[in-house]
């Protein structure tokens, strides 16, 4: 009995700024995976429809009743990445579906794999989450679990929030557009999410030099100053009304005191290009944990990003607010 699926997961850039660990930016930048799985009989029999809650807990009784069987995977990566990342257990999307799958109780005994990578890696440009994300929600789908509903959107969100750690990306990725995530007094990672206002235009620059995400999370102290994370704090409310209603506050909103200054020493050029920036008067921040450098555009500022970022790989995006998308099932 095979199932088949495609999802597609968008980069996001998470911060934003003053937003350590909360803001983020779906962008128009997409890995695809394609996924196929055969499950045992023990863990989709039974005649519940799949995806029903009924047939998923039937799933997870079956499943954790089967006991371990092998599994046959195979994993074909194409583009980004290609070269190095693992073809086994250890890839980041079938890290990803396993955990789902187990959180389903349902077990695969084939997995086969297609990722067409496009997000380049150690960026600050989420690709982490993005295999995360795609992932969890191909295994669901896969499972005959819901995808779209809330509860399934809650459930998606807060296993891609405990593999990745930090919710910031992971949320914009799912569900699209510009999102608050926290993590909830119950451990779980959850997100309010907002619809950008329709000017703004992310600018991203991008270096050739990867910075992995725990090395730039590494720098950072265990304390900072009260004056500094009252004041970012302040930037970080601002930052909302900014990206939703006011663009012309996105300069100001944009200024950080927790993360960016302390990153420094593992992305100088990086710091130098956002400070240039921010003299020609950009809402530049450093993109996640860097070394991309994005700026908030409202306008025509494109041009000013290309003059002042002259050598580097500048995208002009856009804003994605679709979130995952999954397709074929
Ligand atoms: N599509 C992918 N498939 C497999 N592993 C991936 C994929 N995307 C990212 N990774 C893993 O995540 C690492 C990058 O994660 P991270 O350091 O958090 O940077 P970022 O998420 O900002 O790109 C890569 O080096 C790789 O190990
Ligand atoms: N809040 C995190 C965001 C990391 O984003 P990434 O795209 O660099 O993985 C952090 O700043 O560490």
């Amino acid at each position: 009995m095979d199932a088949r699926v495609v999802v597609r997961a968008p980069a996001t850039s998470a911060n934003l700024g003053p937003g350590f660990d909360a803001l983020g930016l779906a962008l128009s930048l997409h890995d695809v995976v394609e996924a196929a799985a055969t499950f045992t009989a023990a863990s989709t029999g039974g005649g519940a429809a799949p995806g029903s809650r009924d047939g998923v807990r039937r799933h997870a009784e079956q499943g954790a009743a089967s006991g371990a069987r092998a599994l046959e995977l195979s994993v074909d990566v194409e583009g980004v990445g290609a070269e190095v990342v693992p073809r086994d257990e250890k890839h980041l999307v079938v890290r990803a579906m396993r955990a789902c799958f187990d959180e389903l109780g349902v077990v695969p005994t084939r997995l086969e794999l297609t990722c067409r990578n496009v997000l380049p890696h150690g960026r600050g440009l989420g690709s982490s989450s993005a295999a995360i994300v795609a992932g969890v929600v191909a295994a669901r789908a896969l499972a005959g679990a819901d995808v779209t509903g809330q509860t399934a959107l809650a459930d998606a969100l807060a296993l891609a929030g405990r593999i990745e750690g930090h919710p910031d990306n992971v949320a914009p990725c799912l569900l699209g557009g510009f999102t608050i995530a926290w993590t909830h007094q119950d451990g779980e990672a959850r997100a309010a999410r907002l619809d950008p206002h329709p000017a703004i235009a992310p600018v991203l620059c991008v270096p050739s030099t990867e910075l992995a995400t725990a090395t730039a999370r590494g720098l950072l102290p265990d304390s900072v100053p009260h004056a500094d994370a009252a004041r970012t704090a302040g930037r970080a409310a601002l930052l909302v009304e900014a990206v939703t209603r006011r663009p012309d506050l996105l300069f100001e909103a944009t200024e950080d005191r927790l993360h960016q200054a302390y990153r420094e020493p593992a992305m100088p050029e990086s710091v130098a290009l956002m400070s240039a920036l921010r003299r020609r008067g950009l809402a530049a921040v450093v993109s996640g944990a860097g070394p991309s450098i994005l700026v908030l555009s409202s306008g025509d500022e494109a041009s000013v990003v290309r003059e002042v970022a002259s050598g580097w790989d500048v995208r002009e995006l856009a804003v994605d607010t679709a979130g995952a998308v999954v397709s074929g099932r």
